[in-house]
């Protein structure tokens, strides 16, 4: 049973006016990674409370958690395990004013299937601000890591990072998108903060959350969902356990990918893994209701057919599953408005 829909609050200024977070504002506490290089030391030792979205009771953390299952139910479209995942990881890390460690997500799933909606989703409600939240730490290996020749540098700055960000702040986020396209070996470096571990350099780490986003497993998600498919079941009767060790298999078995025989999968730090299945016609079709309500505009029925019609499905004969999940949607609407 849902919480009554409280989703909509946050989003029109629930928490009140977008006053600066009070808490845990530490001076240089905004800058960003550039290249591998911070653009500003961010390594202020802060003895303040945690940020105010955070210092509550676990009651009113749980409010938090409502309203982003709220959204999830509401908004996302066709991934109910993701749903389920999401929901049961927040709020037992949320509950848990003493956590045993800190969150850890990995999603993955093919293109379009709603794995970067639902990270900034989920810090949009529990971070004032989201992605632009100063607790809010988003790395993309094209635009912080890009040379491989640097690897040593980029581990020593991510390092530095997010120990100084997390002295500063316990209450942090970190995303790390594209994990496939992030050189391998670089990541391992942040394992120290993963596990229950109560101190590295003298801080407690176990209240972050970090989540990783990569397509590498998405294929076989497909194939998974596809054998049902052909089997004539659900979907959403993918086993967790299969999708995981498909997903384990497939990410440790790239030597391309960020998590190539990467201790954070050896050493299971990872607590939620989380498939996106792949969307079909109907599921497109929502997401181009959504999309039409969000712009403001009609929605017509055909029109909603049109922009699902003419977006590439597969297999190629059956045409069950949309190839590029709902992502091309915004910008194709515009072409049968
Ligand atoms: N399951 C979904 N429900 C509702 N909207 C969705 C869903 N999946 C995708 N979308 C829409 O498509 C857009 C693109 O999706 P998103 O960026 O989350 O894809 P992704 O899985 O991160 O893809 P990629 O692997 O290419 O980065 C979203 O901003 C959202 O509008």
């Amino acid at each position: 049973m849902l919480p009554s829909c409280l989703c909509s609050l946050r989003r029109l200024g629930a928490g009140g006016p977008q006053t600066p977070p009070p808490q845990c504002l530490q001076p240089g506490g905004r800058g960003l990674l550039v290249g591998g290089v911070a653009t500003r030391r961010n390594h202020a030792p802060w003895a303040g409370p945690a940020p105010r979205l955070f210092s509550g009771s676990s009651k009113s953390r749980l409010g938090l958690a409502s309203g982003l299952e709220c959204d999830l139910a509401t908004n996302l479209v066709g991934q109910p395990l993701v749903r389920q995942q999401v929901m049961k990881g927040v709020k037992e890390f949320l509950q848990n004013p003493s956590p045993a460690k800190p969150l850890v997500m990995s999603f993955h799933g093919s293109t379009g299937t709603g794995k970067t909606y639902v990270s900034s989703m989920l810090v949009r409600h529990l971070f004032q601000g989201g992605l632009r939240s100063p607790y809010v730490h988003h790395f993309s290996p094209i635009v912080h890591f890009p040379h491989a020749e640097h690897i040593e540098q980029y581990k020593e700055n991510l390092k530095r990072w997010i120990q100084g960000n997390l002295t500063s702040c316990g209450r942090s986020a970190f995303l790390f998108d594209e994990m496939d396209k992030m050189h391998p070996g670089l990541i391992d470096v942040i394992m120290p903060f993963l596990g229950p571990s109560w101190v590295v350099y003298g801080t407690n780490y176990r209240k972050a959350i970090f989540i990783f986003i990569s397509n590498a497993g998405g294929e076989q998600i497909n194939e998974m969902t596809l054998d049902l498919w052909r089997a004539h079941r659900d979907r959403e009767e993918i086993s967790l356990q299969d999708a995981e060790s498909a997903i384990s298999k497939a990410v440790f078995e790239n030597p391309q990918s960020g998590f190539w025989k990467s201790g954070i999968i050896n050493e299971h730090l990872i607590d939620f893994v989380v498939p996106f299945l792949p969307l079909k016609h109907h599921h497109v079709k929502q997401c181009v209701v959504n999309e039409l309500v969000q712009q403001g505009l009609e929605v017509r029925q055909g029109m909603v057919q049109e922009v699902a019609d003419s977006i590439p499905y597969f297999p190629e004969e059956e045409k069950i599953f949309s190839s590029t999940g709902c992502k091309t949607v915004a910008s194709r609407i515009s072409f049968f408005f």
